[in-house]
């Protein structure tokens, strides 16, 4: 199956807006704000200053990079824990393909990296210790910049015991080869994640695209230096609609390109963890936008939708306006393309 494609955006357009995505150095005075206000915009921003040893994220590029070289029969072999290890085209269990082959990986369980050549699991690992410490710092950050104890977002994130398959902190690698069929092909259809945060980075090739709250979609200059974070749905709902679930998609580069290669850690709770908004963030009468549920109801139904769907949708309350209620920014209103 070929892939949709992504109508391009024209050239002098992407540079204007490349400035939009919001730059956070982590380690300046005022990141605990500069991080909120990224997160109740666009929902997505630029970390500097992240402390991630470039070498590191050097030395897992180089290794996956040869990972993804091997042979397909050779790289088979590593698919037979799913959805966890080595897949190809296929994203999710529903049908939605893409232009890219990647690996994912349990950081609790360690499924889907045991069968891997060892340097890449060792590089695995040391790069996973480090960038799972930038998510923590930035839960921090959002936290008190929401004006909440610094540990409030962070404890949402399960730990490192025992999590079952879909529940916990993932980390998934994407090799988007060059696509010889036309350019603009879709390698990672547009969605939101569904954890709570989650860290990015990538190579020198681009194709990262993200949608604004006026429905625009922006590309997003590749930047190796740099971390990209964005808010995560599970975030939207712990925040009451304060902060974004940002939707993102990644065009696969046309012929004749380095191919794209970014990894990326999910921050997620444990399946038993309840996802509410936190009621020392809710203002007086201000009332949930979401019904109840927990992060393993939201994944068993997450499983059954389309990569572009709003899964957030079906556990959206609508109240009736109250004086006192905050009113959530409106979501980028978007037809599932699927
Ligand atoms: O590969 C990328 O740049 C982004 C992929 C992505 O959005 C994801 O894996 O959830
Ligand atoms: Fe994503």
């Amino acid at each position: 199956m070929v892939p949709d494609i992504i109508d391009p955006i024209p050239l002098a357009k992407c540079r204007k807006e490349a400035s939009v995505v919001p730059t956070v150095d982590l380690s300046a005075p005022g990141a605990a704000a500069a991080v909120a206000d990224a997160c109740r915009g666009v929902g997505f921003f630029r970390a500097t200053n992240h402390g991630v040893p470039a070498a590191l994220a050097d030395a897992l590029e180089a290794l996956a990079a040869a990972f993804f070289a091997l042979p397909h029969d050779e790289k088979m072999e590593h698919a037979s824990a799913r959805p966890f290890g080595y897949g190809s085209k296929s994203i999710g269990s529903n049908g939605d393909v893409g232009w890219l082959e990647y690996l994912l990986l349990s950081v609790a369980t360690g499924s889907g990296s045991s069968t891997l050549p060892p340097p890449l699991r060792a590089a695995l690992e040391e790069y996973t210790c480090a960038v799972r410490d930038v998510g923590g710092r930035v839960l921090e950050l959002m936290a008190e910049g929401l004006g909440l104890d610094r540990g409030a977002l962070r404890r949402m994130v399960a730990g490192k015991d025992g999590e079952e398959s879909g529940a916990g902190e993932m980390v998934r690698v994407n090799h988007y080869p060059a696509c010889p069929l036309a350019s603009g092909v879709t390698g990672f259809g547009e969605h939101t994640d569904p954890q709570i945060v989650s860290v990015l980075r990538s190579n020198r090739t681009g194709g990262l695209q993200i949608m604004l709250r006026d429905g625009r979609w922006v590309p997003v200059a590749p930047d190796p230096d740099s971390l990209f974070v964005n808010v995560g749905d599970s975030l939207q709902v712990l925040t009451n609609g304060r902060f974004h679930s940002v939707k993102h998609r990644v065009a696969a580069p046309e012929a004749g390109k380095l191919a794209r290669l970014s990894v990326i850690y999910f921050g997620g709770p444990a399946a038993s963890q309840r996802i509410a908004p936190l009621p020392e963030l809710l203002k007086e009468g201000e009332e949930s936008l979401y019904k109840d549920f927990t992060w393993g109801e939201y994944m068993k139904a997450a499983y059954k939708t389309r990569l572009g769907d709003n899964r957030l949708s079906p556990f959206e309350l609508h109240h009736c306006s109250s004086s006192n209620a905050v009113q959530p920014q409106p979501p980028p209103h978007v037809a599932p393309v699927h």
